[in-house]
């Protein structure tokens, strides 16, 4: 008897499921804990049923590796989704759209053009001048003796500096300020964090959604963002940059259209230009501000750790006012706390949803094209058979090793991995270091009154990034500004 290829797939273990939702009701609101307590009965490769959609959920470094590595272009691919669909204009971005020889054009020309390191270079000083401007901050409500809510702080942080690195302006001057910028990015955020019922359940799905006012909401927030980029773009195209002279982001995308169409080609628009845009400001944003406010948190939770980090910067800038970039290359320890951050609150803990573009094999499982797959670093950052006492915040176990989320390490997978791997690298981590190395050479840190470190909770809440639940309010005392 001669067996048809894949008559008898090897499929991966999965979990029992109820008709129509499959496996859904098994996940609750934080997705990433639910789907690694699931992985510790099933294993590392297990396969779901969201609705009709299969989808395979990856936690151990040797299935990431296998599948981000080994097999990396049968998992490059993106879920379509709804809300993603209207939001990048039809796909007209980078980071939503699924795999095809489009995104390997751009990626090529964002990569080169916008992510390289010397275009992080180019912007140090609106880092600089954003850093201090938070600092001043910091010190008037330390001469006040009065507690600062970093989540916020952060935010407005980071919102603010990517938004001069696009825009080559402040909120001031622009035609909305930095209060109504961060409610349209976070709606902005929610919509592409949300699962649609179209996304699973087809034409019923649609008219959920609909009585839901989720189509609404959907159109409300893409009609002001588009309006807000449009008029942006408009600006600059009043006065338009040669190459060479100090280019903001906007500057370079309507460079490279141009270059385009001299070459005569015609597929890059305007509609590209705001798909960057978008994932500018969705994956550059909160990300960074997140992992400032997780590594504060374990730093106030972990005094001694503060204080090793503390003295290691106050050596290396002694006698200075300020940390400059420059110095953060000497900060050894600093970066070894980021990576431990990261490591235990990696801010997307399921990365972006991938897609398998082909029938493919993951660790002798059999997995079928359009297969949604879900990577969750937070539970193989978090797994005991690769980190002893893995719950434990402890920057000293990546001491002289080279264990790095850069070099493709998939134990360590804060930036994703493979050909969709997170290219704002440096740009997000230059403005994580330059902050958090300011913020502790400033500054003392101390707990509100009547407030101990194991009152500082660590619960998560879970969107498209996994902030902080309980917002972190912290007391600067200054040391010296
Ligand atoms: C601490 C900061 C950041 C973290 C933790 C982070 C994390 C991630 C993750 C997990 C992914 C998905 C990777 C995958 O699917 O394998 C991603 C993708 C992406 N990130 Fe970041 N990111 C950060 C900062 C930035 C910044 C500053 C930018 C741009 C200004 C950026 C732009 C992108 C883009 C365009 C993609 C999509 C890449 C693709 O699909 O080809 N990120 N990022």
């Amino acid at each position: 008897l001669v067996r048809k290829p894949n008559q008898c797939p090897n499929k991966p273990p999965s979990p029992p499921k109820l008709p129509i939702i499959g496996n859904l009701h098994q996940l609750d609101a934080l997705v990433h804990q639910s789907l690694a307590k699931l992985a510790e009965k099933y294993g590392p490769v297990m396969l779901l049923q969201f609705g009709p959609e299969p989808a395979i959920v990856i936690s151990s470094a040797a299935a990431a590796k296998e599948a981000l590595k080994t097999r990396d272009a049968d998992f490059s691919g993106r879920p379509p989704a709804f809300c993603a669909t209207k939001m990048t204009y039809n796909y007209s971005d980078v980071a939503l759209v699924p795999y095809s020889e489009y995104w390997r054009q751009m990626k090529k020309i964002t990569t080169l053009e916008l992510y390289s390191s010397k275009r992080v270079q180019s912007f140090g000083s609106v880092r600089v001048d954003e850093v201090n401007a938070m600092l001043e901050s910091l010190a008037f409500s330390a001469a006040k003796g009065e507690a600062v809510d970093l989540g916020e702080m952060m935010f407005t942080l980071t919102a603010s500096i990517m938004f001069k690195i696009a825009f080559g302006t402040s909120f001031k001057g622009s035609m909305m300020d930095d209060k109504g910028f961060e409610k349209l990015i976070h709606e902005a955020e929610g919509l592409l964090g949300t699962f649609a019922a179209a996304d699973f359940f087809g034409c019923v799905g649609w008219v959920v959604d609909k009585l839901t006012g989720l189509h609404l909401r959907l159109d409300r927030t893409f009609r002001r963002l588009d309006q807000f980029f449009q008029h942006l773009i408009s600006e600059h195209m009043k006065s338009e940059k040669v190459k060479g002279e100090h280019e903001d982001i906007v500057d370079v995308l309507l460079r490279v259209h141009k270059e385009q169409v001299q070459l005569g080609a015609t597929w890059f628009t305007m509609n590209n230009i705001k798909g960057v845009l978008l994932n500018i400001f969705l994956a550059g944003v909160d990300t960074a501000a997140l992992t400032l406010v997780w590594a504060m948190t374990e730093l106030v939770k972990n005094p001694d750790i503060m204080k090793k980090a503390q003295d290691e910067i106050r050596r290396v800038a002694a006698g200075k006012q300020r940390v400059s970039e420059q110095d953060l290359e000497s900060l050894k320890y600093l970066k070894m706390v980021l990576k431990e951050t990261l490591r235990l609150h990696p801010p997307a803990p399921l990365l972006l949803p991938k897609e398998t573009t082909t029938d493919t094999k993951l660790l002798g499982y059999d997995i079928k094209a359009g297969t949604r797959v879900y990577v969750n670093a937070w539970a193989i950052g978090r797994d005991a058979k690769t980190w002893e006492k893995a719950e434990e915040f402890s920057p000293e176990r990546f001491e002289g090793g080279p264990l790095d989320y850069k070099e493709r390490n998939f134990e360590l997978l804060p930036f994703g991995g493979g050909r969709r791997m997170c290219p704002g690298i440096n740009m997000g981590m230059s403005t994580v270091e330059l902050t958090l190395a300011n913020m502790l050479h400033c500054f003392e840190w101390k707990l509100p009154d009547g407030m101990t470190s194991e009152d500082v909770s660590m619960e998560e809440g879970f969107g498209l990034t996994m902030f902080k639940k309980i917002p972190l309010k912290l007391v600067p005392v200054n040391f010296h500004l």
